[in-house]
């Protein structure tokens, strides 16, 4: 009986190396869409379009241990920055950090981190175990124990008693979201991209993956960006901070409570009936939003006054490939516009010194005959006078 109350020993101290954490950082995130050139333009002025801004200025930073939700409308541009984080597109402007150094390694970067997108991809044949196990067999053929990672995965995304359900019968919509989020898992990355996990999911689902999200940034520290569509109480409890954009711009960043803090500093009070995020949606257009995150902002370090938190990927510097090609598109349109520019000048000079010498001829040509005519006639005169 003693032995039954008496507490469970402690566990060994874990021998496991400390935990990388990561910090992602947007500075003066920008992305817009402009004009492809045609080489078959070679000799016409290329055509330029208004280029659409997509993103502007976004900047924030993510924590370790910490969930972001991006928040905002349809078409606020909330998958463009996750595709942007995940580093699958270039910016054109602006700069992500990593532990506040430019990142400039996109594939290093996607070791240490992973993108879960918003809809399932899996063998619907396969139980959610053999999922598991197979896909880690992929990631490392050499694995000697694959059943310890699969169990293990299977207890954090608590799934265990689904283990041998195969994916195409028998799981929920959210059931199958956290199989995704786990397989995104199996490499252990410390940051963790996630496109709207909840679309799609009835209320209660929506909260059990927010609630197992929570669980898997605790656990490992990771740093964990997702977006969504407007969240309830219960799921709001489950993130820390909110980035909430409308139309490619940041409307607020920070916690909860600060978002009502911008509310109460617009004048509005927010009705029983709804979340400050929701009403803070509804009023989106009317709020007056000063960015205070540049403060918060941990910019790269001079040369002069390096920072000591060194990443642990090795960056190498390559400038955004799409803001080059843009650069480079742009001065191609400007160099076949002066040749354009140059072509018509040099045929409109010879068209009309070609016109100016036909008068000038003329005129010269008529003095001319008149002078000569005037001579005739005075040479008939001084010989008629003769005879
Ligand atoms: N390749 C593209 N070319 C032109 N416009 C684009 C392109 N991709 C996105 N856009 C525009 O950028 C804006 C933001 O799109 P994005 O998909 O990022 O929004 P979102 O907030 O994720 O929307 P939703 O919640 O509906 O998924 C939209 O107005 C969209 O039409």
């Amino acid at each position: 009986m003693e032995a039954e109350s008496s507490p469970p020993p402690s566990p060994p101290p874990s021998q496991s190396p400390p935990l990388k954490t990561y910090k992602l950082t947007a500075s003066s995130i920008g992305y817009s869409k402009s004009t492809t050139i045609s080489p078959a333009l070679l000799f016409k002025p290329c055509k330029t379009t208004t280029p659409i801004n997509i993103l502007k200025d976004i900047s924030f930073t993510a924590y370790p241990s910490q969930i972001l939700a991006i928040v905002g409308p349809s078409g606020a541009g909330k998958s463009t920055l996750l595709d942007i984080l995940a580093t699958g597109t270039s910016p054109t402007s602006g700069t992500l950090l990593l532990n506040s150094l430019p990142l400039h390694n996109p594939s290093s970067f996607r070791k240490l981190s992973a993108y879960v997108p918003q809809h399932d991809c899996y063998l619907p044949q396969l139980t959610v175990s053999e999922t598991f196990a197979f896909s880690a067999r992929l990631l490392n053929p050499n694995l000697a124990d694959v059943s310890c990672i699969v169990d293990s995965l299977l207890a954090e995304l608590r799934l265990t008693h689904l283990a041998h359900t195969r994916l195409a019968h028998g799981l929920s919509g959210g059931e199958r979201r956290r199989v995704s989020i786990g397989l995104s898992l199996l490499h252990d990355p410390a940051i963790l991209l996630l496109d709207e996990p909840t679309s799609g999911l009835d209320s209660n689902s929506a909260l059990n993956v927010m609630q197992t999200l929570r669980s898997i940034t605790d656990s490992r520290q990771r740093t964990v960006l997702l977006s969504i569509h407007q969240p309830s109480f219960k799921i709001l409890a489950t993130i820390d901070k909110i980035l909430l954009m409308s139309k490619g711009t940041v409307v607020h960043y920070g916690t909860l409570s600060s978002l009502e803090g911008l509310l109460l500093e617009n004048n509005f009070t927010v009705p029983p009936q709804l979340n400050s995020l929701e009403y803070a949606m509804e009023m989106l257009n009317q709020l007056n939003y000063k960015n205070p995150i540049i403060s918060c902002l941990e910019l790269p370090p001079s040369p002069k006054n390096p920072t000591t938190s060194i990443p642990e990927t090795k960056t190498v510097e390559v400038k955004y490939r799409s803001s080059r090609v843009h650069e480079i598109a742009v001065l191609y349109s400007r160099f076949w516009k002066i040749i354009y520019r140059t072509k018509e000048l040099l045929l409109t000079n010879t068209l009309q010194a070609l016109g100016v010498g036909i008068v000038l001829g003329t005129i010269y040509i008529n003095i001319g005959l008149g002078t000569s005519l005037e001579f005739w006639e005075k040479v008939q005169l001084a010989m008629s006078t003769k005879a």
